[in-house]
């Protein structure tokens, strides 16, 4: 959110290349950057969903001289903006969380209430940024100096409205001294790790090296590697976890070469109504994703190839889920339950 109330976003599909701002004028603006992987990111793209209900309120004042009646006129909005992506619970919650906001800011009248919401939407962001950090020290305590970390996709500060997930942790080690070295996975198709990670761990003078999705077997075989950590986009109940797919090969490796697995994750990425992950939603992305590389064909024409945008890790093979308030570790659901209270 700029100074004078402008919203916008970096366009992370032209990133590491070019830092391109996208203005973010309308809720159908949001919309579209979310759908279209402009802005991703679990907790992001909450946060993003945040500002586009915000902005439709905006638009129905400006439009009606009216705030009243939000609650009723904004449920289209609600609707077009949890149809981008299905995944990801963040999404969910934040829409969720700013239905809350339009009721009770109902005492509100005129540009006060509008004022309300981007408030909450900011609010959302700032709660990220704080958990972020809090994540980044209690998941820093768990390691010893020398440590090296693998990491998949991009969880850091375009993930997020802070530092991130994962890649705080990283940055809490890095701080610390304690961290040797980070093997960033590219994450194919859309190439989170190789284009964003990267880019992030560049900017902080991370120790790191790019390695493709199939030399990570190599690395940990070859003893470089202490210990996983990954983000999520939806934790079950039972600890079950959805992320980006790939994520469920490296927790699979981590079971083989006895690597301790991670998940970080904020409160606001655990889904206590979904039961287990195989009711989780796995988001099914266009063919054109993996057929092509930046408009590149880069298998035949007409090949048909499967994009499943995450995939899913069973509780059993992670070591522990590292929150802002705290790491949980099997038995899951009474982890979460307990955490969740
Ligand atoms: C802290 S980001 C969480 C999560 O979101 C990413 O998915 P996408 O890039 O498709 O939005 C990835 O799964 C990260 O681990």
């Amino acid at each position: 959110m700029m100074p004078d109330g402008r919203l916008e976003m970096l366009d992370q599909r032209r990133l590491p290349a070019e830092e391109v701002w996208l203005p973010m004028p309308t809720y159908e603006a949001v919309a579209d950057g979310i759908r279209e992987m402009a802005i991703r990111g679990a907790p992001a793209i909450g946060i993003a969903a945040a500002y586009g209900v915000a902005l439709a309120a905006r638009a129905i004042f400006e439009q009606t001289s009216s705030a009243d009646g939000l609650e009723v006129k904004l449920a289209p909005i609600y609707a077009h903006l949890a149809e981008t992506r299905p995944t990801a619970v963040n999404l969910f919650w934040a829409l969720e969380r700013m239905k809350k906001c339009v009721v009770e800011s109902a005492v509100l009248s005129g540009a006060a209430r509008v004022e309300r919401l981007f408030e909450e939407a900011a609010a959302i962001s700032k709660e990220d940024r704080d958990n972020n950090e809090r994540m980044g020290r209690l998941g820093a305590d768990l390691f010893g100096p020398g440590t090296r970390i693998m990491t998949h996709c991009n969880t850091g500060g375009l993930a997020t409205g802070g530092l991130g997930t994962a890649i705080g942790i990283i940055r809490a080690l890095h701080h610390a001294g304690k961290l040797e070295h980070v093997w960033i996975g590219e994450t194919r198709p859309y190439l989170q790790g190789a284009r964003l990670t990267t880019w992030e761990c560049q900017q902080d003078q991370i120790p790191s090296t790019l390695i493709t999705d199939s030399m990570a077997a190599h690395f940990m075989q070859q003893g470089k590697v202490d210990a996983v950590i990954v983000g999520a986009d939806r934790v079950a109940a039972n600890g079950d976890v959805a992320n980006k797919i790939g994520t469920y090969g490296l927790a699979v490796l981590c079971g083989y070469h006895k690597i301790p697995f991670y998940v970080a994750a904020p409160i606001s990425t655990i889904d206590m109504e979904t039961p287990s992950g195989e009711a989780i939603e796995i988001e099914q992305r266009s063919p054109r994703e993996v057929t092509h590389l930046n408009g590149m064909a880069i298998a035949p024409e007409g090949m048909d190839a499967a994009s499943p945008a995450f995939d899913m890790t069973p509780s059993s093979l992670i070591r522990a889920i590292i929150t802002e308030d705290g790491i949980l570790e099997a038995p899951y659901d009474v982890a979460l339950a307990g955490l969740l209270g």
